[in-house]
């Protein structure tokens, strides 16, 4: 048995490669200009219902399980959805993880949780063995460009994630973006629209993320005034607003499980009816959807539907983090600098001590922490040269409490309670500290009494339901709202 007639995943996506095996994709190692070197892996069933199936993939993550989302596909009963997963990506080695499997994963006879593993180790799972053998490299090719719309990178990483949107951009096929937060998923929804032949119609975003479940339906389908309570007026859905044009999904692994089949018939049919109508609308809409979820995994464990999967991910471009592509920090710290400079009219540089902090730094939050530490950076600096401590990186362990106590009645004195070390701060520093702290305390309180709704906290806070999810995505609060309010669903 092999499943080599999957649909290919991740960045290097052999799809569009006539030369390369179907279920293809790359993993990328320093490579010479214009290539990128895959490694191309084998696995092999050795004892098990399966005896015998083999499958050779290069991708990234390879999953093995009972679903049909996976590369390898067991029939194995003991074995769970999707049970385990090899990465290539990691830099220190082969790593094998199980994925909260029922039955475990054991090597040896030992069971794992992780481990790194060699060609010729043989892994157990349910009634399963599966040797896990090591393959030829090959090349494929790069894209030439630094850059794809907004979307800057010199890494090879990036070069291939352009190398595939180049060729997907001016088709009509649906694309599925992953990766952590702030790789840049949003930046390439748009790109791929501004790329292709519909850019001079809609882009609309629909934040799957922040939709209260009250009011998804309705925000994909549309509604005829009167059919339901707060339905005032009638109302186009997200598709009908995207006619012609790009649906951004953002956040789609958070879609409630019950509305998946309706976003399934639009897209199979390609036409909604909305809310309370009999009429039935043609739409024409080509979509694009992101996650920063395991989407593989949530079908293993029956949160994803494996239809709905496949239909969305004909294509899949997975955003490589920004720790992985050193390469691009200062390219893309010189560009947000670049932009600064024409929105502010003050040109600036990094000096090399600065460059250097950046260079260390693990960049969890990834593009978008940089972007934001460099625009600080670039309103503190004193001069036209960035230091180190405009970066205001490395304090985080060390960074000064904001206020030594916070009782009551203390406050009504103008700074009574602020802590001595932000008085020793230049005041743009000291400042920007005690207004992180605030705004985090703010929206943390407010999260908690609006049951993290963000049309609700917006409203009570006089903003935009838009600049809410900016300011807690800058905050690094916008991830963990949407993941209470999903338990709360
Ligand atoms: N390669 C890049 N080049 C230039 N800017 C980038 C790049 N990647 C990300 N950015 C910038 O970083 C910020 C975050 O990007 P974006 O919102 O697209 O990330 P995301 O992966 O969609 O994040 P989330 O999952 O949190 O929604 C944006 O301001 C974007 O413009």
């Amino acid at each position: 048995m092999t499943n080599s007639t999957k649909e290919p995943q991740g960045p290097g996506i052999s799809r569009l490669e006539d030369d390369l095996d179907p279920g293809m994709t790359t993993t990328f190692f320093s490579a010479p200009h214009g290539h990128t070197q895959l490694r191309r892996v084998m696995l092999r069933v050795t004892s098990g219902p399966d005896k015998g199936a083999q499958i050779q993939v290069a991708r990234p993550r390879i999953t093995v399980g009972r679903s049909a989302v996976n590369d390898l596909v067991l029939t194995d009963t003991s074995v769970s959805g999707t049970h385990l997963q090899i990465s290539l990506g990691d830099k220190r080695g082969i790593l094998l993880r199980d994925l909260e499997s029922t039955n475990g994963t054991s090597i040896g006879g030992y069971r794992i949780r992780e481990a790194y593993i060699e060609p010729g180790t043989t892994i157990s799972l349910g009634k399963t063995d599966v040797s896990f053998m090591s393959a030829d490299e090959i090349e494929i090719p790069l894209s030439g460009q630094d850059h794809f719309g907004a979307l800057w990178g010199a890494s090879p990483a990036m070069r291939e994630v352009f190398a595939i949107l180049e060729k997907v951009a001016p088709t009509d096929m649906s694309v599925m973006i992953g990766g952590d937060t702030g790789t840049g998923k949003e930046l390439v929804a748009r790109a791929l629209h501004d790329e292709s032949k519909r850019s001079d119609k809609p882009f609309v975003v629909l934040d799957c993320g922040s939709l209260p479940r009250e009011l998804a339906e309705a925000a994909i389908l549309g509604h005829k005034k009167g059919s339901f309570t707060g339905a005032i007026s009638d109302r186009p859905g997200a598709f009908e607003e995207a006619d012609g044009g790009t649906l951004f999904l953002d956040e789609v692994g958070e879609l409630p499980l019950d509305l998946q089949p309706k976003l399934l018939r639009v897209l199979d049919r390609r036409e909604v009816q909305r809310i309370g109508e009999s009429q039935v609308r043609k739409v024409n809409v080509r979509v694009v959807a992101a996650t920063h979820r395991d989407l593989r995994q949530m079908v293993g464990q029956g949160q994803f539907r494996e239809d709905l999967y496949f239909r969305l991910s004909v294509m899949t471009v997975d955003m490589p983090p920004l720790r992985d592509r050193g390469e691009d920090i200062l390219l893309l710290a010189n560009k947000f600098l670049e932009d600064f400079a024409r929105i502010h009219g003050r040109s600036l540089v990094l000096n090399d001590e600065a460059k250097a902090v950046l260079l260390s730094e693990p960049w969890r939050g990834n593009v978008r922490q940089l972007k934001n530490t460099i625009e600080r950076a670039a309103h503190l600096a004193r001069s036209t040269s960035i230091e180190p401590a405009d970066l205001h990186l490395g304090r985080r362990e060390g960074r000064p409490a904001i206020a030594k106590t916070q009782a009551e009645g203390e406050q009504k004195e103008a700074g009574k309670g602020l802590s001595e070390e932000l008085y020793a701060m230049p005041f743009k520093e000291a400042k920007q500290v005690v207004v992180d702290d605030f705004e985090r305390a703010y929206f943390a309180r407010l999260l908690a009494k609006t049951g993290n709704n963000l049309s609700r906290a917006s409203a009570e806070a006089g903003i935009t339901r838009y600049y809410l999810r900016e300011l807690l995505k800058r905050l690094g609060m916008h991830k963990s709202s949407k993941k209470k309010a999903e338990g709360d669903n």
